[in-house]
């Protein structure tokens, strides 16, 4: 099989590339906040999220993680691995940044950035797993359960906090966190807020394995992804399909509808405020570390 090796990326010094001699990388001008290479030897491509301080999930950042998704697919991949250059954040979630007090065009092209993002990644025909180094909220752990396997570190947290922000984690998000974990303690986490630690969540099944270090974190995603090596791929991606294809049409059919919801709900004076409550916390809390 003929794989492209490096589509997109950034080039980064501070990444320990394990792989040196067998990854390659291309910068390319558009890529800010990604890195993207492919494995020659294996011909598995990793994604690396690279926003600091915490990988907030903005426009720009959501429109890379889609393109390389798609070139990961139209490059036909063995398989696509999500991590972040962070060593105690693999994504804060959902930029509130892009939500508070937001300007009307760039809050839509924001969501609509999010939905193709998640369907990509939800869809994606190829084997898609997630090496968590670090806390995973709401967003974060939105782009963990859209991926068919996880590995966390130790000593992190990993949920969909959004009550808790006074906003509402919409179907889509809770619908791919029931494919992982049961009902009931689904809908008991997600109205709490619940964010839980890496070993509650390996104990209610949100991630798979628990591992100490990145490096066995992308190991364990390698052994998984690996796990299709006499699987045909296109039976594969078919029966991966049969699993998820109601929840992508779904948002398919009602993209539109999900986007007024959205903006219904983030415009509303008590969830604005909330919001700046909530921000003005974390702001005062980095201030004190
Ligand atoms: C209808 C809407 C539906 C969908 C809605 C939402 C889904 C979401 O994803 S909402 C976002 C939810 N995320 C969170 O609640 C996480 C908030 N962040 C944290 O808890 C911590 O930052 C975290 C544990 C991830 C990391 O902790 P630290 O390493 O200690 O970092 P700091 O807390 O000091 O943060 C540094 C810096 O980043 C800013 N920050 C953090 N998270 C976000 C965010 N999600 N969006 C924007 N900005 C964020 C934080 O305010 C600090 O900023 P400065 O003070 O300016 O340095």
């Amino acid at each position: 099989m003929n794989i492209i090796r490096t589509v997109r990326s950034v080039a980064f010094s501070s990444i320990p590339n394990r792989t040196l001699s067998t990854t390659r990388s291309l910068s390319t001008p558009s890529a800010q906040y990604t890195a993207f290479e492919v494995n020659d030897k294996t011909g598995i491509a990793t994604l690396t999220l690279n926003r600091p301080p915490v990988n907030s999930l903005n426009l720009e950042l959501l429109t890379e993680m889609r393109n390389c998704l798609k070139d990961a697919e139209t490059n036909k991949c063995k398989g696509l691995i999500i991590t972040s250059s962070s060593n105690s954040v693999f994504t804060a979630g959902l930029d509130l940044l892009e939500m508070y007090q937001p300007q009307d065009e760039r809050v839509k092209s924001f969501w609509t950035a999010l939905q193709s993002m998640w369907m990509e990644l939800y869809g994606s025909k190829i084997p898609t797993a997630a090496a968590i180094n670090g806390h995973a909220p709401a967003g974060g752990c939105l782009i963990a359960t859209a991926c068919e396997y996880r590995v966390m570190l130790p000593n992190f947290t990993i949920g969909l906090n959004e009550t808790l922000i006074g906003i509402v984690a919409p179907k889509w998000f809770v619908s791919a966190f029931l494919n992982v974990v049961p009902r009931r303690v689904a809908e008991q986490a997600i109205t709490q807020g619940k964010l839980f630690t890496t070993a509650e969540a390996h104990n209610v099944g949100l991630v798979d394995d628990v591992v100490n270090t990145k490096e066995e974190a992308i190991a364990k995603c390698e052994q998984f992804i690996g796990s299709f090596k006499n699987v045909n791929p296109y039976a594969r991606a078919l029966t991966k399909q049969q699993f998820r294809i109601k929840e992508l049409q779904e948002l398919e059919q009602q993209r539109e509808k999900d986007l007024q919801i959205f903006l219904g709900l983030i415009m509303q004076p008590s969830v604005q405020k909330a919001m700046g409550i909530y921000l003005e916390g974390l702001k005062k809390k980095s201030k004190k570390q």
